[in-house]
């Protein structure tokens, strides 16, 4: 019932291509600009491929559905919902993670291929420091008594922007300051202070234990603690990284670098970013740094997953699609009902699908029983895009350049070659983002190979209602649109070095995740005060919660770790295993600051 046989060996994205020297006139499928010398695509052939395996087990009419109890079951294993997990089983809660995919993660799952471990999503993890309160993946596998082995990254990103503009984030934040004030020197002085307001951000939440912000006893008992820190949050969480940006910053072109800073982590300029995420995407690279999980970031839920099942009473299960959430006759929900007609019954409920997915009609919450707050998020947030994504598997004898920590390549790079493309342009001309993960971690590829993983934002209306042939020669023609961009930009010989490569879209996102049109996640529609209206954890549906990035603070792996951690420790309080507030002082007090924040 629990672990499949396939859990080793899936294949979540959808085309796979090799490399191949046949003329192009071969496959009149494959687009005639593809790059020369004959750079083409070939899809491996199916017979030897391994198929994707069935989503959702087939109902088996002669098994009778079944029935289960246990105290909170999660809708999902992404992030989110295992962190929460992990927090819950550690007040000794029984949980059930219902998993409609065959591994844990979500889009921080890894995926395996002969010799190969590729990442689902981006690889450049925050979260892991070892010291502080910020480091919240460390802090959730303590939790269940696990810990996993992560190689510090010395440059967190290396930007190849329009202009000639080339900026590596280093590690250490004075020599960062130093290589982006050699570029604009005329704004030393105000980079450094917008730069040290994100600090004064990190350091307030650095100094506190990080719990939920809807649970009014930990409020108070933080703010009397740490009334300067709250007060500085307080401070913050109601603007954006750009109303800061502008305080500090006269030229244009520092406020377009920040602006790409700031689409690295949420997607939007920095007018749409809030100052709090930026505060710790900014700190927490220098801080704690940017860290790679060794044997790929997938790693991290797996171990995740290994911690909850060895709590008497909790389990995970893969291919787990649930439908619907099930609610008693008050209105409260109860449970869920897999695809299975199984039950399983509970006096709490975590969704960890988009908001998007759990409500509306073809939710998990339908008809009337959606609440207006959802429709209000609705107004606020829209979905913002997917992305067009290829893994790579590329030798190291045929390129052009050196591939090593040293000297020679940097792990993580953003490629933008025109400024008017950034945010948004189509069709694979928009930010290109590129990890190669071999550079520190050479245990996930054979020898002499590296992985590349690149992406750039896509949206499903670019990819829906393609015939298969068509959707095959477009994906190819992503393909050799991102590579030929790599090879101008940094990385010389790609063409002619890669052994397979494998295409996913919106569409593989959507299927894959069980995201809306594949989205990232929400995006403000228009400017918002920061995080102040980002719903919490709680819903308006008793007994209903949600975790993961359409929840507060939003988009990121340490962001939805966080969501989990407040998720976990205000279902615990509503479930009597936390310390709270009398009910009726804790429900009255919770319920003002929900309906302040809705007015916002
Ligand atoms: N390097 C990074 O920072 C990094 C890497 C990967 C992911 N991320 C972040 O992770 C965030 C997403 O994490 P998340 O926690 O929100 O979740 P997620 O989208 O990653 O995972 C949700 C999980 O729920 C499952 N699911 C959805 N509907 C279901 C249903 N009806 N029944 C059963 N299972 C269902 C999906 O299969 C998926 O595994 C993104 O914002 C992304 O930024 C960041
Ligand atoms: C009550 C009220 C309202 C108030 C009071 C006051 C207070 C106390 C406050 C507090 C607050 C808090 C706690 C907050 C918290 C927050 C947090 C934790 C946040 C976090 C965040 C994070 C983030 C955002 C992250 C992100 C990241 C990302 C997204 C990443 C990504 C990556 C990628 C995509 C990659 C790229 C690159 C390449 C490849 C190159």
């Amino acid at each position: 019932m629990r672990k499949p046989a396939a859990f080793q060996s899936h294949l979540p994205l959808s085309s796979r291509y090799r490399f191949s020297h046949s003329p192009l006139a071969c496959n009149p499928k494959v687009p005639a600009h593809l790059p020369s010398p004959p750079f083409y695509l070939a899809p491996l052939n199916a017979a030897t491929t391994p198929q994707p395996q069935p989503i959702t087990p087939r109902r088996n009419s002669n098994r009778q559905p079944t029935t289960r109890h246990v105290d909170v079951a999660i809708i999902g294993s992404g992030m989110g919902a295992l962190t929460a997990a992990a927090e819950l089983v550690a007040t000794g809660a029984t949980v059930a993670v219902l998993e409609k995919y065959l591994i844990p993660g979500g889009s921080a799952g890894s995926f395996k291929r002969p010799g190969y471990v590729f990442d689902v999503g981006a690889s450049m993890i925050f979260g892991f420091g070892s010291q502080g309160t910020t480091n919240l993946l460390t802090k959730a596998l303590k939790k269940v008594g696990r810990q996993l082995e992560t190689i510090p990254d010395p440059v967190q990103v290396r930007y190849h922007l329009p202009e000639g503009l080339d900026v590596r984030v280093y590690r250490e934040y004075e020599r960062f300051l130093e290589e982006l004030g050699s570029k604009f020197p005329h704004e030393r002085e105000g980079i450094r202070r917008f730069y040290d307001a994100c600090w004064s951000v990190f350091g307030s939440l650095n100094a506190m234990p990080l719990r939920s912000l809807e649970e009014p006893r930990y409020l108070l008992e933080v703010f009397a603690a740490h009334p300067v820190a709250c007060l500085n949050l307080l401070r913050f969480i109601a603007r954006n990284a750009g109303d800061v940006a502008r305080q500090y910053i006269r030229d244009e072109r520092v406020i377009r670098f920040i602006d790409m800073e700031c689409f690295t982590f949420s997607v939007a300029t920095a007018d749409l970013s809030p100052m709090i995420n930026a505060g710790m995407v900014f700190c927490d690279r220098h801080y704690g740094g940017v860290r790679y999980p060794k044997g790929g970031v997938g790693r991290i839920a797996e171990e995740l997953v290994k911690g909850i099942e060895e709590r008497e009473g909790s389990w995970v299960q893969f291919g787990a699609r649930v439908t619907e959430v099930v609610f008693d006759e008050e209105g409260r929900a109860c449970g869920v009902k897999l695809a299975t007609g199984d039950v399983i019954r509970a006096k709490a409920v975590i969704s960890n699908a988009t908001r998007w997915d759990t409500f509306g009609d073809k939710g998990l919450v339908r008809g009337a029983r959606v609440p207006q707050a959802e429709w209000k998020f609705r107004e606020r947030y829209v979905k913002s895009p997917s992305f067009c994504s290829a893994h790579i598997a590329v030798r190291e004898r045929d390129l052009q350049v050196e591939m090593t920590e040293a000297g020679g390549m940097d792990c993580h790079h953003i490629v933008l070659e025109d400024w008017d493309k950034f945010e948004t342009a189509r069709n694979g001309d928009g930010t290109l983002f590129v990890s190669i993960p071999t550079i520190l971690d050479k245990s996930i590829a054979p020898e002499g190979m590296h992985i590349l993983h690149v992406f750039t934002p896509s949206w499903m209306d670019e990819w829906s209602g393609l015939p298969p042939d068509e959707y095959a020669a477009k994906k190819a023609a992503s393909l050799s649109k991102m590579v030929r961009r790599i090879e101008t930009a940094f990385c010389g010989g790609l063409s002619k070095a890669i052994e397979f490569a494998e295409v996913g879209t919106p569409r593989t996102h959507r299927r894959f995740l069980g995201r809306s049109d594949g989205s990232y996640g929400p995006m403000a529609r228009k400017r918002l005060s920061g995080l102040l209206s980002m719903p919490f954890n709680r819903t308006e549906v008793q007994g209903l919660y949600c975790v993961g990035d359409s929840t507060f603070p939003g988009q990121g792996l340490n962001a939805t770790a966080f969501s989990g951690v407040s998720c976990g420790h205000r279902v615990a309080a509503d479930l009597g295993l936390a310390r709270r507030l009398p009910r009726r002082v804790d429900q009255f007090v919770s319920g003002l600051l929900g309906k302040t924040r809705l007015e916002l």
